[in-house]
């Protein structure tokens, strides 16, 4: 079932113009990623997604309702800002209690059942938690409410390889309970490990928005050769161009030492699409 349909959305800041025409989907039980340098639009995007700017132009529907009904989905949707800040002097208990009765949830068991499920010491200060922990404590207020739509602002951004894949694992606990999560990163290798979709943004264009895994269906074709006493690698994903490389190369008398193709990675199509 499609829980978000973004179309046409279009954002301009006094002259400049952040979004220029950007539309995708989501499903329930999928995970979108978002992608792109910085200034590429992922923010405006998810800041018009939750209500926090308003679209140009372009329409966010979400269960197939308007957004000018916006009101009336938020306790559907759980949103991790950027950059947030917690109130450091309550422990995680307190706070993720404080935000329970902000949305009317009753049923405290909610609260232990994710202070266990994101590994979340109940009764120490959030002043004294890694900003990994922090994180999460973050993440578990998204989910308070249990909303069915998740909305995430690099959720990995700036944390250490472990932590990130243990948020990147619990996304995808997430996605099999049937959530639609939408995330952006930097680091492409969670990306390409968790989503199922994804949009490639460029200067507030979208470069490629579909599957992942038509996106890396590709092959590259990587040879190493040597030429004038030095060796190095030649990289393409098109045939046509790995003749003219072999070629050029044989003429001007160098040789090939070896020469084979791999699985494109998401990170190769990326630099590829976006220079
Ligand atoms: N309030 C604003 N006023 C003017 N320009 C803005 C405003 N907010 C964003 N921009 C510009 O819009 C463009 C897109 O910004 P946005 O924050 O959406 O990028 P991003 O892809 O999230 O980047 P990052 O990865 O750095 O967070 C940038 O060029 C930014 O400078």
């Amino acid at each position: 079932m499609v829980v978000l349909k973004a179309n046409g959305l279009k954002k301009r800041y006094g002259n400049f113009e952040a979004l220029k025409g950007v539309s995708f989907e989501l499903d329930s039980g999928e995970i979108l990623g978002l992608i792109g340098e910085n200034g590429a639009g992922k923010s405006t995007i998810i800041k018009i997604l939750t209500g926090l700017i308003e679209p140009t132009d372009g329409k966010v529907e979400y269960f197939g309702r308007d957004f000018g009904e916006f009101k009336e989905v938020k306790n559907d949707i759980g949103y991790l800002p950027e950059v947030d800040s917690l109130y450091e002097n309550m422990n995680a208990l307190e706070y993720l209690s404080f935000f329970a009765s902000i949305y009317g949830v009753k049923d405290k068991r909610r609260i232990d059942e994710l202070l266990e499920m994101l590994k979340i010491p109940a009764n120490k200060p959030l002043g004294e938690f890694s900003k990994g922990m922090k994180r999460k404590v973050a993440i578990a207020r998204t989910l308070i409410h249990d909303p069915q739509i998740l909305i995430y602002d690099e959720p990995t951004g700036g944390l250490d390889p472990s932590t990130s894949l243990f948020i990147a694992n619990f996304m995808r606990e997430l996605k099999k309970k049937g959530k639609a999560i939408l995330f952006s990163a930097h680091n492409m290798y969670y990306v390409e490990s968790v989503c199922d979709k994804v949009l490639i943004l460029k200067s507030g264009e979208a470069l490629y928005y579909g599957p992942i895994d038509e996106l890396k269906a590709g092959k590259k074709y990587v040879v190493h050769y040597r030429e004038n006493g030095r060796e190095d690698r030649f990289v393409t994903d098109d045939i046509k161009e790995l003749n003219e490389f072999i070629q050029g190369l044989t003429a001007s008398g160098g040789r090939i030492v070896n020469i084979y193709s791999e699985a494109m990675r998401l990170e190769d199509v990326y630099f590829a699409l976006v220079s």
